[in-house]
């Protein structure tokens, strides 16, 4: 295909600072299979992008692609201009891309604090001299406290997160993503397994954001898509089926036929692409 026309483009000028991510015609094959083709995206800071599409899509895998714990076979990453499409998960996080999980990763015999805290540790610019300066543990840990309070888990602080609900553990790992003070934030299906309330209390959490953080968002609950992003890809069999501004691409005849259950009919891989209808909606049995 050729390069995706970007949803939040910076690149118009030399004088715009570079994208905090830019994508350029990723790919990943598994044998035969290519789960992820020739995606090309840019997101501004602060953008709130969606990528929606059906199961085996390549969203998953995009994102793992994003994260760094899994490779393209060719395409390239750049984070705020840098090519890190090389770079190991590890430095990845250090220069700011923090991601939660489809299955929440939190440390159940850990308190909720805790977690946090270890989740933040890493990022702490001065925290070699903290045995020495154990102030500096404090105000790291204080600053844990506040990731707490903005998802809605500071009265919680000190019970072990093994005792959470399903729905406070997705608060508590997006705390743990933010503990790093991220530039980008992967979530894979936030709202997935969530009640309603949960549903409500995570759009409310992720909408006030520092502002300087982009997201990118797979979500199969289009209303949740409707509500957080501003831009939007859709992945259908690992290709950029249509991206662009939230309404513009819920509207597109092929997205609105997806979502009503009809499959698209041309093109090379139809075949898979006719799983789109069917898969497309948000799964009944994920609000819990
Ligand atoms: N490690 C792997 N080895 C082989 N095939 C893989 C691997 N990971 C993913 N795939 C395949 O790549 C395709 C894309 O998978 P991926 O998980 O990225 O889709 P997805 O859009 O996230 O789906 P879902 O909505 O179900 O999570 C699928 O056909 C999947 O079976």
């Amino acid at each position: 295909m050729t390069p995706t026309p970007a949803p939040t483009s910076n690149a118009a000028t030399s004088a715009a600072p570079p994208p905090v991510l830019a994508l350029d015609r990723l790919t990943r094959r598994y044998g035969t299979l290519t789960a992820v083709d020739e995606v090309s995206l840019r997101l501004s800071p602060g953008a709130r992008h969606a990528v929606i599409g059906p199961n085996g899509a390549g969203k998953t895998t995009l994102l793992n692609l994003i994260a760094g714990t899994d490779r393209p076979d060719h395409g390239t990453i750049a984070l705020d201009g840098v090519d890190i499409t090389r770079k190991p998960t590890a430095q990845r996080s250090r220069l700011g891309i923090a991601r939660s999980f489809q299955q929440p990763s939190v440390i159940g015999e850990l308190s909720v604090l805790e977690n946090v805290v270890l989740a933040g540790w890493p990022h702490h610019p001065r925290r070699r001299g903290a045995w020495r300066r154990p102030s500096r543990y404090r105000l790291h840990k204080e600053s844990a406290g506040r990731h707490l309070e903005t998802v809605g888990l500071a009265d919680l602080a000190h019970r072990p997160a093994a005792t959470l609900s399903h729905g406070r553990r997705r608060m508590l790992d997006l705390a743990t993503a933010l503990a790093g003070s991220p530039r980008l934030l992967l979530l894979d299906e936030p709202a997935a397994g969530l009640t309603d309330g949960d549903i409500g209390r995570l759009l409310g959490i992720i909408g006030a954001l520092p502002p300087a953080v982009a997201v990118v968002l797979v979500e199969h609950h289009v209303e949740v898509v409707a509500e957080l992003a501003t831009s939007v890809t859709v992945l259908a069999a690992g290709k950029v089926l249509v991206d662009g501004p939230t309404q513009e691409v819920l509207a597109h005849p092929e997205v609105r036929e997806a979502y009503h259950g009809t499959a698209p009919s041309a093109g090379p891989d139809a075949a898979r692409a006719r799983t789109v209808p069917t898969v497309c909606p948000p799964p009944t049995d994920a609000r819990g």
